[in-house]
C-alpha cells in the first residue's frame, strides 16, 4: 500500500464511527472500497447499505452486506463517499469513477454526507480536476457545444458507459469560482443527466487522511 492509499484507508476507518446502525449510503471509488472493507467488520450492527454503483454493490455483497433499493428504504441517515476534489466549503468535484448520478441521488436522500479522502484532494478552488458530466448518448455533441459556450473544453471519455447506460464528458478550463451557479447552469443543458459538481448539496463533514493522522473538517 502506498502513502496515498494508506491515507485513504485512514479516512475510511475514521468514518466507521459515524455508521451507527440502520442502512448506510455507500459511494464509489478506491477510498470507499476501504470503507466497505471496514464496514464488513461491523456488518452485524447495521441492516445493510444503499449502493451508488454496480462496483460497490458487488463489493458489499461480496462481504455479505445486504444491499437495498433506495426506493425501499426512503431517507438515509448517513452517506459516505469519496471525492476527486473538495474545497473548504466542502463543495466537491466527483465522478472520476463515472458513478456521479447515483452518488448525487444517494447524497440527496441522506441527512448527513461524510466525505472521505486523502489530503491531496483538498484544494482552495475547485477545477484542476476535469469536471465529469454524465450525458444522454444522443445529446453528446449538443451538450459538448453548450459546455464550450460556458468556456469549457469537453473531452468524451470514450469506451465508458455508465451504470445508467450514458456517456461521460470530462470538462477542463471551466471557471469554478462560483460552483453553485455553474452546477445550476450545467444542470440546465438539455441532455445532461448529472454534473459532477456537488455544491447545491455539499458534504457535511470531510475526513482527510493526512501524514499526521485523520483530520475532520467542517464547512468553512
Ligand atoms: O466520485 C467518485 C466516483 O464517481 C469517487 O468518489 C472519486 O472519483 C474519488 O475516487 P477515489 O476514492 O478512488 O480517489
Amino acid at each position: 500500500m502506498n502513502n496515498q492509499d494508506a491515507m485513504k484507508q485512514q479516512a475510511a476507518e475514521a468514518a466507521l464511527t459515524y455508521a451507527e446502525g440502520g442502512v448506510i449510503g455507500v459511494g464509489t471509488g478506491s477510498t470507499v472500497n476501504h470503507f466497505i472493507d471496514a464496514l464488513a467488520r461491523i456488518k452485524g450492527r447495521i441492516e445493510g447499505a444503499v449502493s451508488s454503483s454496480e462496483a460497490s454493490t458487488k463489493r458489499l455483497e461480496g462481504h455479505g452486506i445486504r444491499v437495498f433499493d433506495l426506493n425501499a428504504v426512503g431517507e438515509l441517515s448517513l452517506y459516505v463517499d469519496g471525492a476527486d476534489e473538495a474545497n473548504h466549503a466542502l463543495q466537491l468535484i466527483k465522478g472520476g469513477g463515472g458513478a456521479l448520478t447515483r452518488e448525487k441521488i444517494v447524497a440527496a436522500a441522506s441527512r448527513q454526507f461524510v466525505c472521505i479522502a486523502d489530503q491531496s484532494k483538498l484544494v482552495d478552488v475547485l477545477g484542476a480536476f476535469p469536471l465529469p458530466v454524465e450525458v444522454i448518448p444522443m445529446a453528446r455533441s449538443h451538450v459538448a457545444r453548450q459546455l464550450v459556450k460556458l468556456g469549457g473544453t469537453p473531452v468524451w471519455r470514450e469506451g465508458v458507459i455508465t451504470d445508467n447506460g450514458n456517456l461521460i464528458l470530462d470538462v477542463q478550463n471551466l471557471d469554478l469560482i462560483d460552483p453553485v451557479t455553474l452546477e445550476q447552469a450545467i444542470n440546465n443543458i438539455a441532455g445532461v443527466v448529472t454534473v459532477g459538481i456537488f455544491a447545491l448539496r455539499p458534504a457535511d463533514l470531510l475526513i482527510l487522511g493526512t501524514a499526521d493522522g485523520p483530520k475532520t473538517l467542517h464547512p468553512a
